[in-house]
Parts: structure tokens; sequence; C-alpha cells
């Protein structure tokens, strides 16, 4: 790369609208970067009033991250080749289902030069019952190389500057330090490793896990089977790593986007408050955390599907969680292999109406972790 380096975020959702806090924040600041940072923005209407208008007359993504300012160095772009058809970085942060339409697009109208970043967390369904990592398809379809970007961030934290780490999953360490000093800042700490394949498999398979800590929560199950689903989630997915992305190490799932990214979205806070009605205390309380988590104990407490609370729970955000168990079910099917990813089995079941929730629990009771033999 010569020059100053142009940054392009394809995405404006609640996690790309985070993140374009610190990106815009870093490029103003350092040299290498040229100031002006352009973020591709899904264009709609609110209040009679273009989304991009907004953002770019308040700088603030009013829909998907209200009460955060972003950097005024961010510009709201409705046209995705314009946004992205001078940079040399491009951050990929869409929901995973809208990559395709996106790549198709974009293709032969960026820099041929350019490099790409995903922070999706999701698979993309190929052809004949297999599965292509969300990077692997950047590279395939824009022909570019394509790191990534995995961790324990929940967006609204992360735009609210409390402290967290992150993971980037480097293909070509000549760029490491670019694409660290991008993010790094004193409240978002950057580890880089080259187990990029690893790092972003945890990223998307996590979020299945998520849905079943929800299940449990729904259920009114207490901790301890919550970290039986966390514990049983990270076996199949270093297994599902092992057997389908073999050589990998199991250093990376102890990296942010391993352990501490699926105790961040199976969790999530615990806000309390309290108040006093006619001398009668009044405890309110509230979990946050994972949209995931959160929607997918919804699903046992009110019996609606997952779409019906997806549209009414996230005002236009998008859940990762039950799609990618789908995706990654049609592939174990195919293959003849849902049996021994009995979690992820039993999660794409519920969360498709085929099994009932308090079905997971004979899932946890005869996980083949527990079927040890002794001689
Ligand atoms: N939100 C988080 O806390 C968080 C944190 C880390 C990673 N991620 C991952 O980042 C990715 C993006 O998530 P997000 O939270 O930014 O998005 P989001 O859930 O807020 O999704 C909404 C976004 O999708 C856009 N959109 C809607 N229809 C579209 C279409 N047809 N084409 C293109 N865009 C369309 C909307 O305009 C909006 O920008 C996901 O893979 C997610 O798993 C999210
Ligand atoms: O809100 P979720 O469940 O999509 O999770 C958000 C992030 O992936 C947490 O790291």
């Amino acid at each position: 790369m010569s020059d100053k380096v142009r940054v392009c975020i394809v995405g404006s959702g609640n996690w790309g609208s985070a993140i374009a806090k610190i990106v815009g924040v870093n490029a103003k600041r350092l040299d290498t970067f040229e100031d002006r940072v352009t973020m591709y923005v899904y264009e709609e209407m609110i209040d009679g009033k273009k989304l991009t208008e907004i953002i770019n007359t308040t700088h603030e993504n009013v829909k998907y991250l209200p009460g955060h300012k972003l950097p005024e160095n961010i510009i709201a772009v409705p046209d995705v080749v314009d946004a992205a058809k001078d940079a040399d970085i491009l951050i990929f942060v869409v929901p995973h289902q809208f990559i395709r339409g996106l790549g198709t697009q974009l293709l032969g109208k960026i820099k041929p030069t350019a490099v790409g970043l995903s922070l999706i967390k999701g698979f993309d369904v190929a052809e004949g019952g297999g599965m292509e990592l969300i990077s692997h398809l950047i590279t395939k379809h824009l022909k570019i190389p394509c790191s990534v970007l995995m961790g324990a961030n929940l967006a609204g934290e992360v735009a609210e500057e409390k402290f967290c780490e992150t993971t980037i999953g480097c293909r070509d360490m000549k760029i490491a330090k670019t694409l660290r000093d991008l993010f790094q800042s004193p409240n978002f700490r950057v580890v880089v490793v080259d187990d990029v394949d690893a790092v972003e498999i945890c990223g998307a398979l996590k979020n299945i896990v998520a849905c079943g800590a929800g299940f449990v929560d729904g259920m009114g199950l207490g901790d301890n089977t919550k970290a039986a689903v966390i514990r049983l989630g990270l076996m199949e997915m270093i297994k599902f790593v092992d057997v389908f992305y073999p050589g990998s190490k199991l250093s990376t799932f102890f990296e942010s986007c391993g352990v501490a990214d699926l105790i961040t979205t199976c969790y999530g806070a615990f806000f309390g408050s309290c108040a006093m009605s006619s001398n009668v205390l009044i405890l309110f309380s509230q979990h946050t955390g994972g949209r995931n988590r959160k929607v997918s104990e919804a699903f046992v407490k009110t019996g609606k599907t997952i779409k019906q609370l997806e549209d009414e729970m996230l005002n236009g955000q998008k859940l990762q969680g039950p799609i990618t168990a789908e995706e990654v079910n049609f592939m174990l099917k195919s293959k003849g292999m849902e049996d021994k990813f009995p979690l992820f089995t039993a999660i794409h079941r519920i969360c498709t109406g085929q099994v009932k929730p308090q079905g997971f629990l004979d899932c946890l009771r005869n996980h083949p972790e527990h079927m040890q033999t002794f001689s």
C-alpha cells in the first residue's frame, strides 16, 4: 500500500456503527490513514428522512446505534460501489445473509490491491450441502485477501467504550500492524493471530451456543446448566474445526474470539434497579447481553416463532444464531454427521419447532461427552 490508506466500512448496523466510532477516531489520529472513512449504509427512511442524511448531519445512527455520536469523518454513503471503490481496506460488517448480494454488486468495482477484513459472524451455504467461510467467499468473489476480526464484543458496550479485547485472524502478517492500528484503542485491545479460519469459525458457531443459553434461561434453569451448555458448545466448536478445518490451534479457542465470546454472548449483564411505591419495594430487572440469547429466552417463554420475535424485539437488527444453526445442520445432515454434533443439532431442531425446548435437557444429559468407556 502506498500513500494514505483509505478505509471503507461496508455495513452500518449495530456493530458496524459501534466499530465506526473506533475506526473513525483512529483514521483521523494516525498519519497512515486517510481521514475520511466511508460507510456503506443500506438506505431506509426514518420519519420521512433518509438514514444517510441523518447520519451525515447529526453524526448518529439513530436506528441501529442511537445515543452515540459517530466521528465526523465517517461519511455515510447509500451506494456500496461509491463507498468502496477507492478503498484500500474494506471492513465487511453486515448480517451474513446480505454479503452475497453486496459481493455481486462490488465485483470488478473495487481496487484490485484492496484487502478485506470480515467482522461478519456466520457461514455461507455452498452448493451441494457444503459450507463456506464468509472470508473465503469474499476472496473468491472479489479476488482480494480477507482477514477476520472476532471477539467478545457486544456492540453496545464497545460503543460505550467499556474495556474489551478482540482477535484479528490475519492472512498476511505484513498488514497485521496496519489492521491492528486501525482498531486498537485504550478500551479495545487487539491480539493478532494467524489461525484465521478457526477465529472465524469461533465467531460463527458461538451464536448457535448462545441460542442454547437462551433456552436454558427461558426454562428457568440455573447457571450450572448454562455453564454445561457453554462447555459442551465449546467442545463441539473445537471438534467442528478439527473435523472440517484440520490443522488449527487449540490456543485460538482461548483468545477473545473463543471462550470469551461464548461467555459474553451467553450471559450478558443483569441490570437490577428498585423503586418505592406506597411503601412497597418494586424490583426491576433486565437481562441485556447478546441478541441470540435474549431472543431464544423469549422464544421459550412466549411460544412465538424466532422470526416473530426478531421483528418484535430487535428493531431491524438481525439474528445470526438460528440461521447459522440451519446452515450447519444442512451440512451435517448431508454428511450424515448430525449425531456427532448433538448440541448444534438440537438447537437447530428447537429453533425450527421440530423439538420442544424442554427436549434440550435430553440432549445435554445424553451428550457423547458423558459417555466415557472404561476398560
Ligand atoms: N451487534 C453486535 O453486538 C455484534 C458484535 C460483533 C459481531 N457482530 C456481527 O456483525 C455482523 C453485523 O451485525 P450488526 O449488529 O452490525 O447488524 P444488525 O443486526 O444491526 O443488522 C442490521 C443491518 O442490516 C442492514 N440491512 C438490512 N437489510 C439489508 C439488505 N437487504 N442488504 C444489506 N444490508 C441490509 C441494515 O441496514 C442494518 O445496517 C453480524 O454478522 C454480527 O453477528 C455483531
Ligand atoms: O448480540 P449477538 O448475540 O448477535 O452477539 C453479539 C456479539 O457477537 C458478541 O460478541
